[in-house]
């Protein structure tokens, strides 16, 4: 590379439409401060970046990306993905690559390795970081810019007016079928173990989850806690022939998964990364009701008065034709959750609900967790890496890799 290295910052908020940002970047068009990369090839290191690949992986049947025992990217955990694809962009002998929140869906080890990896990194090619707080950049990093709102052009200053902090309704809606206290037993798993070919992945995992109690998931990348999601949601054939009960059925006891999701309220990261259709906020709230992403279906008059019920608690009815891709991520995180808690099911799972977002709308998803496990019945299993000081989990299990599959347990008060 004939160029003299250029790291840069740029301190975004969730208002900035990341995509079209990055894309400017990369196809060469910025202006002002940025006009210095669009001499240079660049790569991006992102969620969506990822998701793409996994995309194209499974429309067209191949494998792009080398990985152990040249295995798919989707069946590679969070973190291993991003690991595996950092490699990828490495192998593009890029001039710069933007990494884009790169430490989110890392577990703490990971974090440091990745921290040492970039340091090292930073000597040898360009890097521009794009971070919600300040505090993440890099050391190496000696210009910092600011984009404000959903403006592409970056400034020196951060100018982004004060945000009022929304204070979301503290009443929830009531239930149009009433789930809760129906089932004696929501998730039970007796010395489960899954394996795959020779790998143990979770061993003798006893774990049970009762009404109204608000669970955090926790274990390093890779240790199995999307794995035992699965199992609870149906979407892993590896329940079948082990002791678990989900909604007072035994597995393998003739219930179909629909009969399981239907009770499952669900949020991931991963639910819209590549959503494209003109849906509004209305439809996508709507779409809880039956369990789709987006809606395909008429939903009844009484459904839709609760959507706009539900869309009141966190401020944005005003918004319920609007579509769902131009919001914010922050204010999509919001419909997105209630999208999954709007049939009031028994259990709500929300996998990594902070990851990507900036420190409004960090505050603005508690204040609903909170208000959901105050104001409700519904049981919360929560993943996430780091602990946030917002909530309050009433039990925490976690996963604690051997050499022979992670094994669980209720990890005590301090
Ligand atoms: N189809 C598969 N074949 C082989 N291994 C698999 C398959 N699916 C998952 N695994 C492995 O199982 C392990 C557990 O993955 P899982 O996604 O449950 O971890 P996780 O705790 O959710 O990790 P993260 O925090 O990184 O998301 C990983 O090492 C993953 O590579």
């Amino acid at each position: 590379m004939s160029q003299s290295l250029i790291h840069y910052g740029i301190v975004v908020s969730n208002s900035l439409d990341k995509k079209a940002f990055t894309h400017h970047l990369l196809s060469k068009k910025s202006t002002g401060a940025l006009r210095v990369f669009n001499e240079l090839d660049g790569v991006l290191f992102s969620d969506l970046a990822i998701a793409e690949l996994i995309e194209k992986e499974h429309k067209h049947h191949t494998i792009e990306i080398t990985t152990p025992k040249n295995r798919p990217l989707h069946t590679f955990s969070s973190g291993e993905r991003r690991k595996l694809f950092l490699e990828y962009c490495l192998s593009k002998n890029p001039d710069y690559i933007i990494f884009d929140n790169p430490f989110d869906h890392l577990d703490q080890a990971s974090r440091m390795a990745l921290y040492n990896q970039l340091l090292k990194l930073s000597h040898s090619i360009s890097i521009l970081q794009l971070v919600h707080h300040e505090r993440d950049l890099m050391p190496f990093i000696k210009k910092t810019s600011f984009v404000s709102g959903t403006c592409l052009v970056v400034s020196e200053s951060d100018t982004k007016t004060q945000p009022q902090t929304t204070q979301l309704k503290p009443v929830l809606p009531s239930a149009l079928v009433t789930f809760t206290n129906t089932y004696n037993v929501l998730v039970k798993f007796y010395k489960v173990s899954v394996n795959y070919g020779e790998q143990s992945i979770v061993k003798n995992i006893s774990w049970e989850i009762k009404h109204g109690e608000f669970w955090q998931l926790i274990g390093p990348n890779g240790s199995g806690k999307s794995t035992l999601l699965a199992l609870i949601t149906g979407d892993n054939p590896k329940a079948f022939g082990q002791d678990i009960t989900i909604f007072d059925r035994k597995k393998g006891s003739g219930e179909s998964v629909w009969d399981i999701k239907k009770n499952i309220g669900y949020f991931s990261t991963h639910l819209t990364e590549l959503f494209e259709r003109n849906h509004t906020v209305g439809q996508m709230v709507l779409s809880g009701f039956f369990d789709s992403v987006g809606l395909y279906v008429k939903p009844s008059a009484m459904q839709q008065q609760k959507a706009l019920q539900w869309l009141d608690v966190i401020e944005m009815r005003h918004l319920k034709d609007a579509y769902f891709n131009r919001l914010s991520l922050g204010q999509q995180r919001l419909v997105l959750i209630i999208r999954a808690v709007i049939k009031q099911p028994p259990l709500l799972i929300l996998d990594e609900p902070f990851e990507g977002l900036d420190p409004e709308n960090t505050a603005l998803v508690s204040q609903l967790i909170n208000g959901l496990v105050e104001y409700s019945e519904i049981a919360i299993i929560y993943v996430s890496h780091t602990i946030e000081n917002s909530l309050a989990p009433s039990h925490i299990y976690e996963l604690m890799p051997t050499n022979d599959g992670s094994i669980g347990r209720i990890k005590p008060e301090e």
